[in-house]
């Protein structure tokens, strides 16, 4: 299920743990669960293959200190560049050190021109972990600086160092962070390897439970995505069945001079499998979509916004007339997908977000960051310092389902349970896809996906095309919005054909 731990639960968890086991068990396992990963990435032939290890004052060092010992014994060349606490450690830790000193590994205050001029194999990253406590600073920042300009595999123990295990920002205003190629994170997986700084920092993750059982994990409320959250929502098509069985869609915006984005929104809702599309437009609609004729184009004014699910914001623009059509959206019975113009116009009226909190027919919102920063009243940087807290917040706030939009997006329930997303790429930042987006949720509540569901399953799917456009090369320089709507077809048909029933 992929569940995501805080600070705080590992830390009762890893308490428990303990308590039961032979002093010091846990970071010998740590240790051996390193060496073993270490192991994986070095060549095939260890002997003499050269391994750097970075440990740290705390626990994470501890760690490190007892893969460094493994390591000696697979005959890599083992340096240790060691950070020794000021004060007391802790007794498993001493012992670590110990094991490291009697081993073959070297201690050596490697300074930083020989450090960036050896060819290391790997560098294991044991610097902190879950102790972080302030910002990465003086001799250590010069070291997780020379660090990351090298081109070598870098394994980071439990959480890249720098990095906030919680949130995945960089800690402090100007912070750095260990960027790995790899990390193995110990007990349970984390949420800050997955969003925000977190997953240009942490690579490829693995988790090391430590042999702890599962009945030792407590039930957690924050979950990596993955097709089984959605997988029984997705349906084979009934043979007797009719464009009326797919539901309507209208995405309603288009101010002047804005008329593309309601059509790509309203492209990815009629490829995502909607019956009838319309795309509605505050001011002058066109006659018809040349590119996509199968969209039926109309002016909002006296168009009936019950008949359909709403995508509203698309190029809304902010005049009076937008305004107008925000509050008919929201006081219709319609299902509600409210993006881009319409998330900023709630955020300049409370009166109009108490009316969405109330709907019966609930709401999703797609904000990205500055959106959610504007809704919470707050500034942005205050978003992305925790994503998951804003987006419960909001969620909370509106009763709606939050997609915090992003690396690593967020989605969150009115009740508390949160998502983060772990299919996309950066070929995303790119002016459109949000209202692809968006259209696709839209298209998924018509075609009767409860709002949970549409939320999770339009995400992954939006971030999984892009994934696979990637692959083939379709980016991620220069991959437009208009591509990603074929490449969501063919990943709902694949989950379809996979999952559906
Ligand atoms: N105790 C155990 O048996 C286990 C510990 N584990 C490891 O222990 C780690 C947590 O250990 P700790 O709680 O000792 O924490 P860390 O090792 O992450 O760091 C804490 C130490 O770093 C210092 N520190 C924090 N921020 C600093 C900064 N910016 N600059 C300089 N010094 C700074 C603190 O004063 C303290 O000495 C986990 O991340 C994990 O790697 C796990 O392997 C599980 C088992
Ligand atoms: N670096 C990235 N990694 C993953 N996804 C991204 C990245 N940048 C943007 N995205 C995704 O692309 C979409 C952009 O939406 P948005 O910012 O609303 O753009 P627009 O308004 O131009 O449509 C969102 O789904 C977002 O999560
Ligand atoms: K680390």
């Amino acid at each position: 299920m992929n569940p995501l731990y805080s600070v705080a639960e590992i830390r009762a968890i890893e308490q428990r743990a303990a308590e039961a086991l032979p002093a010091g068990t846990l970071m010998q396992r740590a240790g051996q669960a390193t060496a073993n990963a270490a192991l994986d990435m070095l060549p095939f032939s260890t002997n003499g293959a050269r391994v750097l290890v970075l440990a740290g004052p705390g626990n994470n060092g501890g760690d490190a200190l007892e893969a460094a010992a493994h390591l000696t014994y697979s005959g890599a060349q083992v340096d240790v560049l060691h950070f020794p606490p000021a004060g007391e450690q802790s007794a498993e830790r001493a012992a670590a050190q110990r094991r490291a000193e009697s081993s073959d590994a070297i201690f050596n205050d490697i300074g930083g021109s020989a450090l960036a001029g050896t060819e290391w194999n790997l560098i294991i990253d044991g610097l902190f972990g879950i102790g972080l406590a302030r910002p990465v600073s003086g001799a250590l920042r010069t070291l997780v600086d020379t660090v990351n300009t090298l081109g070598c595999p870098v394994l980071a123990l439990d959480v890249p160092s720098g990095l906030d295990a919680d949130t995945g920002a960089v800690v402090g205003p100007d912070g750095v962070a260990i960027r790995a190629t790899h990390t193995i994170t110990f007990i349970g997986d984390k949420p800050g390897l997955h969003t925000c700084d977190g997953r240009d920092h942490a690579g490829q993750v693995t988790v090391a439970a430590l042999d702890l059982e599962p009945r030792q994990f407590p039930s957690v409320r924050l979950h990596l995505n993955e097709a089984r959250f959605f997988a029984r929502k997705l349906k084979t098509r009934r043979q007797n069945s009719h464009k009326g069985s797919y539901g309507n869609v209208a995405v309603v915006g288009g101010a002047r001079g804005m008329a593309g984005a309601p059509i790509l929104a309203a492209r990815s809702a009629l490829h995502a499998g909607a019956g009838r599309v319309f795309a509605v437009f505050a001011d002058d609609a066109p006659s018809y979509d040349s590119g996509q004729p199968e969209l039926m184009c109309r002016a909002a004014a006296g168009f009936d916004l019950d008949s359909s699910v709403l995508v509203l914001g698309p190029g809304l623009g902010t005049a009076p007339q937008s305004v107008e059509l925000l509050k008919r959206a929201v006081a219709s019975a319609s299902a509600l997908v409210a993006d881009a113009d319409a998330l900023n116009l709630l955020a300049a009226d409370a009166a109009l977000q108490a009316a969405v909190a109330q709907r019966g027919a609930g709401c999703i919102i797609t904000p990205h960051p500055l959106e959610a920063a504007r809704l919470l009243g707050c500034a942005i940087t205050a978003v992305q310092a925790d994503r998951v807290a804003a987006a419960r917040t909001l969620a909370a706030r509106l009763r709606a389902t939050v997609v915090l939009k992003g690396s690593g997006t967020v989605i969150a329930a009115p009740d508390g349970d949160a998502v983060i997303n772990t299919t996309g790429n950066p070929a995303l930042a790119t002016a459109g896809t949000g209202d692809v987006l968006a259209g696709l949720c839209g298209s998924l509540l018509a075609q009767g996906w409860p709002q949970w569901e549409a939320a999770l399953a339009a995400v992954w799917l939006h971030g999984m095309a892009a994934d696979v456009l990637v692959t083939d090369g379709v980016g991620p320089i220069g991959l437009t919005a208009g591509e990603l709507v074929p490449a969501i077809r063919a990943a709902i048909n694949r989950l379809v054909q996979q999952h559906g029933r």
